[in-house]
């Protein structure tokens, strides 16, 4: 363990209000950090060993103006780039296996999305081996750390049987991923289509049951435009088990259509509703109630991969709904796992600034994991840097596509 300074730091968004210049990103020019606890050199950051905890990664120690840093063992300098807190990645499903990209190029030449293609993923998914699973996670946790994401939630809903649903929670705990979600009830799965109600029993009961000892969260695909998902009963069904587990909650809401989702999501206190590309002006409301507890999180790529109409964001900040983004990377809606170029989206299509979009991929999807240790670099916070090869944050948005972003590897092998 060693204390490392990470200095000549041109410009650090802290996103921590109480820092630097006052604004909600906390920014200050000419910084440096003091990062305590950090792991020896050649330490991995993502262990895949069943029943060790997560490695501590260190926390920040120190921040401040580079002239007047401490010593420390080692320094590190970013030679003037702009430094962010790590993105936090709250909404993605990492956990399959196969290809669609056959059903996104039918969907360019106009065919809809609604969920079905989910089946063939799920087939794929349930054929694969564990370490092919294992696998084809850690290269995609690691192609979002390429890419500046420190944290990211993995869900599972590509197994839907008891035994493909609690492997691949199982799998993600053991590669070390903290916020794991069990959706079951993603989709109806072809072998229960005639008998929904079994399904719905089986989800709040066995396959729970299988998975709550892997899962922080419970979630459900709640939307009645599509025959695949679950509609308002059903959701609420699924949801309250969840709790009745020990689970906490989030929803996928109001992305094809108009639905209860958004409204449940709130009523439940889930820490997250996400889509919210249908809201009716009741549901705005219930999100600004529920602004303390409810986080409405966006995920532009989706629409981007579905050609659909992008989430009123301007709208929802304007109300003062809580608002984070995030990729939901998964085979179907969107298949990318950068949250720059979520940002981008969100600044060029959804009326958000430049500065309201970091805050939403940094404190938002803390807030909607319901955690305070990510997604700012106040003293105390894990020690997760992310660096832009830019002078300053508006370079995420303005250089569209060009791989700026990279999350600080501070336990490079030894
Ligand atoms: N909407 C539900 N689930 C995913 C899509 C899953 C898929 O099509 O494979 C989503 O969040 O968009
Ligand atoms: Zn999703």
């Amino acid at each position: 363990m060693t204390a490392v300074l990470v200095t000549d730091i041109g410009q650090l968004v802290t996103c921590s209000p109480e820092l630097g210049d006052g604004s909600p990103l906390g920014v200050l020019q000419d910084a440096a950090v003091v990062l305590e606890e950090v792991p020896a050199a050649g330490a991995s950051a993502y262990r895949m060993i069943e029943g060790e905890p997560v490695p501590d990664r260190g926390h920040v120690a120190w921040v401040g103006r580079a002239a007047d840093a401490p010593a420390a063992d080692e320094v590190l300098s970013v030679g003037g780039r702009c430094v962010v807190p790590g993105f936090v990645d709250s909404h993605a499903h990492l956990m399959f296996a196969g290809d669609r990209g056959e059903e996104f190029a039918a969907r360019m030449t106009g065919q809809p999305y609604d969920g079905g293609g989910i089946a063939v993923s799920v087939a794929a998914t349930r054929a694969a081996s564990d370490e092919e699973l294992l696998d084809l996670l850690l290269d995609r946790v690691l192609e979002m750390r390429a890419q500046g994401t420190t944290t990211v939630e993995v869900k599972s809903g590509y197994g839907l049987t008891v035994e493909d649903e609690a492997r691949a929670l199982r799998l993600a705990c053991e590669a070390g991923i903290e916020e794991t979600t069990f959706l079951g009830a993603h989709v109806v799965p072809p072998e229960f289509r005639s008998r929904r109600a079994d399904y719905v029993s089986l989800v709040t009961g066995p396959m729970l049951e299988a998975c709550a000892p892997y899962a922080v969260w419970g979630d459900v695909f709640c939307e009645p435009a599509s025959a695949h998902a679950f509609d308002g009963d059903e959701a609420r069904a699924v949801l309250l088990a969840c709790r009745e587990a020990g689970l906490e909650l989030r929803v996928h809401g109001n992305q094809l259509g108009h639905g209860p989702g958004v409204q449940l999501a709130c009523e439940l206190e889930a820490a997250s509703v996400d889509h919210c590309t249908y809201l009716s002006p009741a549901d705005v409301d219930a999100l600004v109630g529920a602004a303390g507890t409810t986080t409405a999180t966006l995920l532009p790529g989706v629409e981007f991969s579905t050609r659909s109409p992008y989430p009123d964001a301007r709208a929802l900040l304007d109300a003062g709904v809580s608002v984070a983004l995030a990729t939901d990377c998964n085979p179907g809606t969107c298949y990318s796992s950068s949250i720059p170029f979520v940002v981008a989206l969100a600044v060029r299509e959804m009326g958000m600034t430049p500065a309201e979009a970091l805050l939403a991929v940094t404190l938002g999807g803390a807030r909607a994991l319901r955690r305070n240790d990510v997604g700012h670099l106040g003293v105390g916070a894990r020690a997760d840097l992310t660096v832009l090869d830019a002078p300053s944050y508006v370079h995420l948005s303005y250089r569209a596509g060009v791989p700026i972003a990279t999350a600080l590897d501070l336990t490079p092998p030894a």
